[in-house]
C-alpha cells in the first residue's frame, strides 16, 4: 500500500462537502466554509491494494501547486473549479505539477440538473483532451463520490510497477537530507 496525497482547491462549489460526503459518509448543507485548510485521510481498497489518501481540503491558496509539484513524486489534485477557469488551472499543474500526475475533475452538483452551466459532452471531450477523469457528482446525494476516487486509485500506478522502491510502496516525501522549503 502506499499514500496518495491528494490537494482540493477551493473555489467555493462544493469541494468540502465532497471530502465530507467521501470520508465520512455524509453531508451537511450547512457546512462551514474552509478556513484555512483542513486534514483527512481515507483508506480505499482497489483490487489487492490499499490507497491511503491524504486529503487537504484548502482554501485556494495560490501556493497550492508549488507545494503539490515539492512534495511528492505521485502527488493528485482533485480539482473542481468553475469549467471556465478550470482550463488555466489544469494547464499550470501540468507545466509545473509532477510529471506523471493525475487529474481529476469533478462535476459537482449533477442534483440541481435545472440549473446546470456546463454540458456533461463538453466537460468530458475536455476532460478526455487532456487525459484527465472526469465524473459528474452529487455530494447532497452521494453520487459518484466514491467512484470517483475509486478512478483515482485505478490510475495510479501499481506499486509492483515501481522498480525503485522494490515493491514495497512510492516514497512520496522529500528525504530528510533535501533542504526544507517553507512551504504549506
Ligand atoms: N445541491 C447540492 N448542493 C451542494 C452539493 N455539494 C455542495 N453543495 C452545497 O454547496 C455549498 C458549498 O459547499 P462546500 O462544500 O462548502 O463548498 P466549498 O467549495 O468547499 O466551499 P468552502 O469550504 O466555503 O471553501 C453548501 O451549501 C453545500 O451544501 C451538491 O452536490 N448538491
Amino acid at each position: 500500500s502506499f499514500h496518495t496525497e491528494l490537494k482540493l482547491r477551493d473555489t467555493g462549489v462544493g469541494k468540502s462537502s465532497i471530502v465530507w460526503r467521501f470520508v465520512e459518509d455524509s453531508f451537511d448543507p450547512n457546512i462551514n466554509p474552509t478556513i484555512g485548510a483542513s486534514f483527512m485521510t481515507k483508506t480505499v481498497q482497489y483490487q489487492n491494494e490499499l490507497h491511503k489518501f491524504l486529503i487537504w481540503d484548502t482554501a485556494g491558496q495560490e501556493r497550492l501547486l508549488s507545494c503539490t509539484a515539492q512534495s511528492s513524486s505521485y502527488s493528485l489534485s482533485v480539482l473542481q473549479e468553475t469549467f471556465s477557469t478550470l482550463k488555466n488551472w489544469v494547464r499550470e499543474l501540468r507545466q509545473h505539477g509532477p510529471p506523471s500526475i493525475v487529474v481529476a475533475i469533478a462535476g459537482n452538483k449533477c442534483d440541481l440538473t435545472d440549473v446546470r452551466e456546463v454540458m456533461e459532452r463538453d466537460a468530458k471531450d475536455y476532460a478526455d483532451s487532456i487525459h484527465a477523469i472526469f465524473v459528474e457528482t452529487s455530494a447532497k446525494n452521494a453520487i459518484n463520490i466514491n467512484e470517483l476516487f475509486i478512478e483515482i486509485s485505478r490510475r495510479l500506478p501499481s506499486t509492483d510497477a515501481s522498480p525503485a522502491s522494490g515493491g514495497k510502496g512510492f516514497k512520496l516525501r522529500r528525504q530528510p537530507s533535501e533542504p526544507k522549503r517553507s512551504c504549506c
